[in-house]
């Protein structure tokens, strides 16, 4: 959530001359309703399902740079098949300090929305519960905070020896 996955993803593409494809994306394009919509006409579940649908296709089918949705890892098909790619997986990751100006108006974000505490207390939640998740799935862990986008897509090409 705000890490920087769709800017930095797309530099990346950019740089590396492949497309970038964003399983957030994929899924309003499938359910023809923004992500927040899914959420509240259909629920967490409904919108999980339909996440975890578009990895398969995008892990199936794409060969560029893949954004994945921040919540894709809590389906444990999903963390297997990350584990199991081939490909190197980057996790970028910030601090609420640095975060929470990128995060823009929290109340349209459904995870940060939901529930009684503020938006800071809830990240801080949902974070610390996807931690271990997160830490089995990438190969390599970027932190964004400090960095501009820029910044952050040249340490990926640097770890990756891409560049
Ligand atoms: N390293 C960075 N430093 C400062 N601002 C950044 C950085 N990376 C991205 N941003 C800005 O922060 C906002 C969120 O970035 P971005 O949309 O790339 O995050 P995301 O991880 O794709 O978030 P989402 O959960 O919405 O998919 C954007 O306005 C973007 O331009
Ligand atoms: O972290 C999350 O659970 C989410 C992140 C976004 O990419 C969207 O997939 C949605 O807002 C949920
Ligand atoms: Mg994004």
């Amino acid at each position: 959530m705000g890490a920087g996955k769709s800017a930095v993803g797309a530099l990346l593409a950019a740089d590396l001359g492949v497309q970038l494809r964003d399983t957030d994306a994929d899924v309003e394009a499938v359910a023809g309703r923004p992500v927040a919509t899914v959420f509240a006409e259909d629920g967490e579940p409904a919108f999980r399902a339909l996440e975890r649908a578009a990895v398969v296709d995008a892990l199936a089918e794409h060969p560029g740079v893949l954004a994945l949705g921040g919540g894709s890892v809590l389906d444990a098909d999903t963390r297997a098949d990350l584990v199991a790619l081939r490909s190197p997986v980057v996790l970028l990751t910030a601090t609420w300090e640095h975060v929470a100006g990128r995060l823009g108006d929290t109340s349209t974000r459904p995870v940060l929305a939901s529930g009684s505490a503020g938006a800071e207390a809830r990240w801080r939640e949902v974070m610390a519960a996807r931690e271990k998740h997160y830490a089995e799935v990438a190969d390599h862990v970027v932190p964004t905070d400090g960095r501009t986008a820029r910044a952050v897509a040249d340490v990926v090409l640097r770890l990756l020896s891409l560049h």
